[in-house]
């Protein structure tokens, strides 16, 4: 069943982790710590890699290869390029659709400099013929390349320098096996505290030269979905109407303000967080729904409601992924003042 609605436009979302126009790239880039002990958070990835990188340094020889998983706008792109920094090597960047053909990547693979890091972000969109010249480089550090054609050709063995590839995924689940193995070092990035946002804020609202209270920096924090890259985003709107509607302090009540004007709710959530939420609760009964009603009542794609929207109300308990589909819990219910329904859907499982 596919039911179609044109009254839920797709927004553009001041919440959306993902799709960053090129200014706000700029800016990002400008905002990115760039070593380890100005990267906020994270402290078991970043305990693991101060030590793989501390030993690798110390032997004079690549880190292993890392594998940075987790939603849009954690800071995997920012890890990857603090690992190369503290490495003291060339950062190399690309990412899975780019490399169509087996020589775009040895290309790069035969250019890279000893203990170099090669970065390739959306690793789960390699292609198969390109993911198979890549296990021998990450294994022996080898490519095979193919010389001439038809009956000529032949296939030569390449040796590469040694060094270290960074791939980065929002869908872990989607990396074939043999890849996957083939990476020492796994890292899945969580949503941060509002604690830990509060900091992220308050060290941008200084490189932005913004007047922020803790308060402020904290009413910020709390409404930014645990991920930094909105933060940032958040932190800059909350500036301009501090300019314009205040003396340009940033305070817990100005920061408030801003944000209900941008739709921003109390929990971080905005108008696709609710639209979600209320489609399942009121076009679904509450669930269990699958991801393709839900994209189609919303008006979303199924990748951004997966890659997106959802984690961070599967992680805050709004919404639970079960095999049959998904279920609004009684949190969601409370959140939008709708009152839960007698028995019925709400945790089948007896959850
Ligand atoms: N741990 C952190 N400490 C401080 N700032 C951070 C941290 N992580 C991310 N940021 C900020 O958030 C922004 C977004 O991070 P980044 O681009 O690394 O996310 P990403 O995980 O690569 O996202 P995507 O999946 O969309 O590629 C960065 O510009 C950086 O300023
Ligand atoms: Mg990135």
């Amino acid at each position: 069943m596919t039911i179609q609605t044109d009254d839920f436009a797709p927004t553009p979302r001041v919440v959306s982790a993902a799709a960053v126009s090129p200014k706000e790239e700029a800016i990002e880039r400008a905002l990115r710590p760039k070593l380890l002990d100005e990267y906020v958070g994270q402290q078991k990835v970043r305990e693991q890699l101060e030590i793989f990188i501390g030993a690798a340094k110390k032997r004079a020889e690549a880190l292993d290869h890392v594998l940075l998983f987790g939603p849009p706008g954690l800071g995997k792109t920012t890890l990857s390029h603090i690992v190369a920094q503290e490495l003291g090597v060339n950062l190399r960047q690309t990412s899975g659709p780019v490399l169509e053909k087996p020589k775009d990547l040895a290309a790069l693979l035969t250019n890279l400099e000893p203990n170099d890091v090669l970065f390739i972000d959306e690793i789960h969109r390699l292609s198969p013929v390109v993911e198979e010249i890549l296990y021998p480089a990450l294994e022996d550090y080898q490519i095979d390349i193919m010389i001439g054609e038809g009956p000529a050709a032949r296939s030569i063995k390449l040796d590469l320098q040694p060094f270290t590839l960074v791939g980065a995924t929002t869908r872990a689940g989607m990396l074939t096996n043999p890849l996957r193995d083939r990476f020492g070092i796994v890292a899945r990035l969580e949503f941060y505290t509002p604690a830990e946002l509060q900091r992220i804020v308050t060290r941008s609202a200084g490189l932005l030269n913004a007047p922020i209270d803790p308060e402020g920096a904290f009413e910020i924090a709390r409404r930014s979905r645990g991920t930094p890259r909105i933060a940032n985003r958040l932190l800059r709107r909350v500036r301009d109407y501090a300019d314009v509607k205040g003396d340009g302090r940033i305070t817990a009540p100005i920061a408030g303000k801003a944000l209900t004007m941008l739709d921003v709710d109390p929990e971080g959530f905005d108008l696709m967080d609710r639209k979600l939420l209320e489609a399942v609760i009121h076009r679904f009964d509450g669930g269990p729904v699958g991801l393709d009603n839900i994209a189609a009542s919303i008006g979303e794609e199924r990748d951004t409601i997966e890659d997106v929207i959802e984690p961070y109300l599967i992680q805050q308990g709004y919404l639970q992924r079960t095999p049959r589909g998904r279920i609004a819990t009684l949190a969601a219910y409370r959140h939008l003042g709708v009152a839960p329904p007698q028995g019925g859907a709400l945790f089948p499982e007896g959850a």
